[in-house]
């Protein structure tokens, strides 16, 4: 018996299963879904045509029943969901009331909710009995203080839910445990995270839990990212709502802006082909604005002890990541060029008082882990 993990990200569907041992059975994933897409799952490999979330779930089914893992032999589907809003804020089972508050939270993410729903309704559809699990980008940020997490605006405004929630929360617990395994139970003080991929983030851990995020009330603040403005001054949202109407700047800012808006692709790995000034600038603009936010984290946890990359840039792009450590010199970062132009995972030389690490992203396993929990609870409330 085994659980299906369905990982939706804003341009990707990744899927995995695992077993009851938590061993994985099968990773897929497509990527660059809304047009010429990669699939890379069991025996379905190549390019196609892939318009969405729906598309790119059904080729998964197809790939999982060639891979010789049949529907009938799963136990449980575990979800990530982006935005859980203030009322979910750990892993549970997928009821109707939870679609709904995950439906509620669909202006807050635009990109990725919608997806995420896509994923239940279609695993419904498909395996009507299979229970559901869920969890949420959000959750992990909620150790973050009040000061880190509300905006300077009066009570009315917050009671409309506009507080800072962060994300990318399942690929930073995934990090902090795996930094853990790999340094036998303890993590270093206090870590600066970069997730750069699609959507990029960063956030500062402080003995294992968040206390500073760059995203806020919605995936579209703070690093630039493959199609995010990241931060913008509101006045400038305004405007742009002025002369575009709200679904227009919504569209813009969410869709149209970031690596695409400034460099003409939104895929990092295009911009380094690409070549062109503009390319140049964005890709620069992305690293600048990496250091500028990691500094204000630093600042928030009164210094770096580790600084860990992960997400397909983060984990992929050695000159990006050489680009960001340079700038984060001044906080006594230092790495070594060879190390990194070869992906190592330890960056940092002997000796170094700043650990620098790459750790692969384990979203599929940290849902799967998560989803296993619940289930656990869910049999001892029953016995
Ligand atoms: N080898 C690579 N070199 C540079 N960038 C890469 C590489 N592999 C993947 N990427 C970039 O990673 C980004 C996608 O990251 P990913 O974390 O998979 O996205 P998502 O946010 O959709 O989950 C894209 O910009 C892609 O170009
Ligand atoms: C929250 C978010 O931005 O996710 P992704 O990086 O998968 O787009
Ligand atoms: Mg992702």
């Amino acid at each position: 018996m085994a659980v299906l993990v369905v990982n939706a990200g804003s341009s990707s569907l990744k899927v995995a299963v695992f077993d009851e041992g938590l061993r994985e059975v099968l990773a897929g994933r497509v990527t660059e879904i809304g047009g010429a897409a990669r699939v890379e799952i069991g025996p379905l490999q190549g390019a196609r045509v892939v318009p969405d979330h729906a598309a790119a779930l059904a080729l998964c089914f197809e790939g999982m029943e060639e891979a010789g893992i049949a529907v009938a032999s799963l136990r449980a589907a575990a979800h990530r969901v982006v935005h859980g809003g203030a009322g979910l804020v750990a892993p549970c089972r997928v009821t109707e009331g939870v679609v709904a508050a995950v439906e509620a939270c669909v202006p807050l993410a635009p990109l990725h909710n919608p997806a995420n729903l896509t994923g239940i309704r279609a695993v419904a559809a498909l395996v009507p009995d299979l229970p559901q699990y869920a969890s949420f980008d959000t959750a992990f940020h909620g150790s973050v203080p009040e000061v880190a997490a509300r905006y300077a605006i009066p009570a009315e405004a917050e009671a409309l839910g506009l507080r800072r929630y962060g994300f990318h929360g399942i690929s930073y617990a995934s990090v902090v445990r795996k930094v853990q395994e790999m340094a036998s139970g303890s993590v270093p003080e206090r870590m600066l995270v970069f997730h750069l991929g699609n959507g990029a983030s960063a956030c500062g851990i402080v003995q294992g839990r968040s206390v500073a995020t760059t995203m806020g009330y919605s995936p579209l603040d703070g690093l630039t990212m493959g199609t995010r403005a990241g931060a913008i001054d509101g006045n400038a949202v305004l405007r742009l709502a002025e002369v575009h109407g709200i679904d227009g700047a919504a569209r813009i800012l969410n869709r149209e802006s970031g690596l695409l808006g400034l460099g003409g692709a939104s895929d990092m790995r295009a911009l380094q082909r690409a070549g062109t000034e503009a390319a140049r600038f964005a890709v620069a603009h992305f690293c600048y604005w990496a250091v500028r936010h990691g500094g204000s984290l630093a600042a928030a946890m009164g210094g770096v002890d580790a600084v860990c990359f992960t997400g397909g840039i983060g984990e992929n792009d050695a000159r990006v990541r050489a680009e960001i450590l340079r700038g984060l010199g001044f906080l006594g970062v230092g790495f070594d060029e060879a190390a990194n132009m070869a992906g190592a995972g330890v960056l940092h030389p002997a000796g170094a008082d700043v650990a620098v690490w790459i750790v692969a992203a384990e979203e599929e396993r940290q849902i799967a882990m998560e989803a296993m929990q619940v289930m656990a609870s869910e049999r001892m409330g029953k016995a």
